[in-house]
Order: structure tokens, then C-alpha cells, then sequence
């Protein structure tokens, strides 16, 4: 069986491949993330994903690498990281009250071909007070995650309904990863028979 790679310096997407029970390693991924404004968002993470695959895949030839990227969606805009707190809060101000789309697309690479998907997951908010968005800005949560939260720590406070993957919110869907990895040959269901 090929070696398995996690093209990532995420600690979710790591915690998240755990939960496949194979083993793998994590590599982290060198690419220019720099992107057309006009690209979809669909489009948009299953081609940064696909660089962080390919990035890596380089060099591991032999193995299997899965890379993915996150983003939110609102309104037309697209929503990545923060750059600092007052970018977080600008962020968080615009979607308290509102449904936005959290987009994960995922790259996996493997015996010279690529193959890509992506998920998208509809998230509502609480209407949320200066206060709040201040309060939340102070635990350190929002500014290495896309649209400045997190589902899986204090943002959960701030979610009120979720309509999708849970944990293509958190930066990796990964019962389709599952399935994608058992369609190329990485046998992962048959370890519960
Ligand atoms: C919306 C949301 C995002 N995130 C995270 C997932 C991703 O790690 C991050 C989006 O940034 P990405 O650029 O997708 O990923 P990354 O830079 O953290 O890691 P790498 O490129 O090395 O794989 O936001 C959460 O952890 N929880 C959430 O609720």
C-alpha cells in the first residue's frame, strides 16, 4: 500500500485524518496562494488545494497526498483568513445575523493524476453585539482560521444553525475523503469488519 501524506500545517486537518485510523505523515505545503478575484469559490479551493497537493507531492512521489483549502463565502465576497484583529472584527461584523458558505475543497494526488471535489456547507449566525465580537477577538481563536472563527471552540457560541458537513467547516469533509481514498485503493472501511 502507498504511503499516505497530508499536505497541510493545519492542526484540524490533522486531528481530522486521525480519525481514518491509518497511518500518515504531515508535510507542509510551499505554494503561492495568490488567485484570481473572479475564480468561483468552488473553483477557487479545489485549485488551492490541488497546488498544496502537488506542492508536496513533488517531493513523495510514491505517495498518496491530500491537500485542502477553506474559505467563506457571503454576499459575493470571499472571506479567508484575517490579517490582524481589526480585519477579524470587520469579518465577524459581517457575518453576525447573516447565512454564509463555508467552502473546503480537497486535492488528492496520487499515481500521477489529481483528483479534486469541494463541499459546501451553509452556516447562520447569531445576531452578535460589539461586545461579543470583542470578547471572542480576545480568546486568539479567529485569526489563523477563514471568516475568523472557529465552529469547533468559542465560535460555536456563535453559530445558529448548520446545514451541511460539520467537519468541512472545521478544514477537512472527511467521510468523503474516506470514500475518495477507498476508490483509489487506500482500503479504509474494512478495518471495522
Ligand atoms: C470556518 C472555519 C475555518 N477553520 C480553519 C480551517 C483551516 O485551517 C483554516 C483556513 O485556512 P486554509 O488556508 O484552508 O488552511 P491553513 O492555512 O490553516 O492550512 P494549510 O493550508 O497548511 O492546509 O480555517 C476552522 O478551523 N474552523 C472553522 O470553523
Amino acid at each position: 500500500m502507498p504511503r499516505l501524506v497530508l499536505a497541510s500545517t493545519s492542526p484540524r486537518r490533522k486531528e481530522l485524518l486521525e480519525m481514518l485510523h491509518i497511518p500518515f505523515t504531515v508535510c507542509s505545503p510551499q505554494v503561492d496562494e495568490t488567485i484570481s478575484d473572479s475564480i468561483s469559490p468552488a473553483n477557487m479551493v479545489m485549485e488551492l488545494a490541488a497546488r498544496k497537493a502537488k506542492a508536496v507531492a513533488k517531493h513523495h512521489g510514491d505517495s498518496c497526498v491530500v491537500g485542502a483549502d477553506t474559505i467563506v463565502a457571503i454576499h459575493g465576497d470571499m472571506l479567508g483568513k484575517p490579517f490582524d484583529k481589526k480585519h477579524a472584527f470587520q469579518m465577524l461584523q459581517t457575518l453576525s445575523g447573516q447565512t454564509h458558505f463555508v467552502f473546503t475543497g480537497v486535492a488528492v494526488f496520487f499515481a500521477d493524476t489529481i483528483e479534486t471535489f469541494y463541499e459546501k456547507t451553509e452556516v447562520t449566525f447569531w445576531e452578535l453585539s460589539e461586545k461579543e465580537i470583542e470578547r471572542y477577538i480576545a480568546t486568539d481563536e479567529p485569526l489563523d482560521k477563514a471568516g475568523a472563527y472557529g465552529i469547533q471552540g468559542w465560535g460555536s457560541l456563535l453559530v445558529k444553525e448548520i446545514h451541511g458537513d460539520y467537519f468541512s467547516v472545521v478544514g477537512l469533509p472527511i467521510a468523503r475523503v474516506a470514500r475518495m481514498l477507498e476508490k483509489i485503493g487506500f482500503p479504509i472501511f474494512q478495518q471495522y469488519e
